[in-house]
């Protein structure tokens, strides 16, 4: 996109009137024709952040709002050059399709004939030909968001804002619209910013994701690094599962129930310590053998009994109780006929191992590497 902008927020905080502090001032960049997705629970002041960068609300004094080389910080939402998508469509129903295509650039007094051509083009863009002339109000979710994409898009925004746009849809729809919207932000290259607490969501739209947490920034990083090397326990519980496991730290092995698993020997790691230490690692990463089998294997593993299984079309989940009573979560995408009842063995390799913890509650203190593969 030709005119596709950066932004910055520059310790944009945000206190409402009422006092609640939404926003700890925070700086956040995004790239000209980057898609930032902003991901966090309910409450975390994802909406807030995407209203102040729209200029639907204004940071706390001392923030600054940059469009490129341009202050915008004090421009309302009309002179930003932005194109809003919402949850709820907020479409004009007694229109049709094309005059709610059309409402800005009419409001832009763009000549009829133009008007026309662009409704067709964009109507071509998000997939509705031949729909321009149907009410709004005769269509489905999906088109609907569809218009209102066409719509935001019809001004040629110099940004792209969508607060929980796929939200009201069910789930096919949902994955058939983040296909096409994502298909649409590459090829327009259009800087956007997207908000929304679906995890799935944020891995497939955004080139880099800001996971929030009450007010403040947990990390930023692409949907990778988010998932692989989690910052925090919070950003690590918040994507996907994490399973957690604690118990002491000996030679380089962690010691669970009866059995242990190779803990990877990392120089930058903290010292050995008999006090507990937590190992996270991802579901997918646990390989479940028969208990007898898994004999063979070198005393590297650790032994458990099979809870729960949950058959996931493309995948089975286990949840296995380990001697001493902690849980973890496998998934594999092999048959596993694991039963409830069964003795197994788990194997986690070292690289899975993503981030080591010790202290009391097994929370609070970092050691302080990634494992990376
Ligand atoms: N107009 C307002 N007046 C007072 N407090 C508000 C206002 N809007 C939001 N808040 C508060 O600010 C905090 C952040 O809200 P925000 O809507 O930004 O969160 P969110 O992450 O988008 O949540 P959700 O996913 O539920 O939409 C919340 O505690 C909320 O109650």
């Amino acid at each position: 996109m030709k005119n596709a902008v950066s932004i910055q927020l520059q310790h944009c905080g945000k206190t409402y009137p009422n006092g609640a502090q939404a926003l700890q001032p925070l700086n956040l960049e995004i790239a000209p024709g980057e898609t930032l997705v902003l991901l966090g629970p309910s409450g975390c002041g994802k909406t807030t952040t995407l209203r102040m960068i729209a200029g639907l609300e204004f940071p706390d004094a001392g923030g600054r709002v940059m469009f490129g080389d341009e202050d915008v910080t004090a421009l309302p939402i009309e002179k930003r050059g932005v194109g809003m998508v919402f949850q709820n469509y907020a479409l004009f129903p007694n229109m049709t399709v094309g005059e709610n295509i059309a409402y800005g650039l009419k409001i832009r007094k763009v000549a009829p004939a133009e008007r026309l051509q662009r409704i067709e083009t964009l109507l071509e863009m998000v997939h509705l030909q031949g729909l321009g002339h149907r009410r709004v109000d005769q269509l489905s979710g999906g088109q609907k968001q569809r218009v209102a994409l066409a719509r935001a898009l019809a001004v040629e925004p110099r940004v792209l804002l969508l607060d929980e746009p796929l939200t009201a849809l069910d789930a096919k729809l949902r994955e058939a619209v983040r296909a096409d919207l994502n298909r649409l932000l590459r090829k327009l290259g259009i800087t956007a910013i997207y908000v929304t607490h679906d995890q799935g969501e944020a891995m497939a739209l955004g080139d880099r994701i800001v996971v929030m947490e009450r007010g403040k920034i947990a990390q930023i990083g692409t949907p990778q690094e988010i998932y692989f090397q989690p910052a925090s326990p919070f950003v690590a519980d918040f994507i996907g599962t994490m399973n957690r496991i604690s118990g002491p730290l000996r030679e380089g092995y962690l010691y669970i129930g009866n059995g242990r698993l190779a803990f990877p020997a990392a120089p930058q790691r903290a010292p050995e310590i008999s006090a507990p230490v937590t190992a996270m690692f991802r579901p997918e990463d646990v390989e479940v053998f028969d208990a007898q089998e898994a004999g063979a294997f070198s005393g590297s593993d650790v032994q458990g009994r099979v809870l729960d299984s949950f058959f996931l079309g493309d995948r089975t989940r286990f949840v296995i109780e380990l001697y001493g009573n902690q849980t973890v979560i496998a998934e594999t995408a092999r048959r596993g006929n694991w039963h409830a009842g069964q003795t197994v063995a788990l194997r986690i390799a070292p690289h899975a191992l993503l981030n080591c913890l010790s202290s009391d509650d097994g929370m609070s203190t970092h050691a302080t590497a990634q494992v990376t593969a």
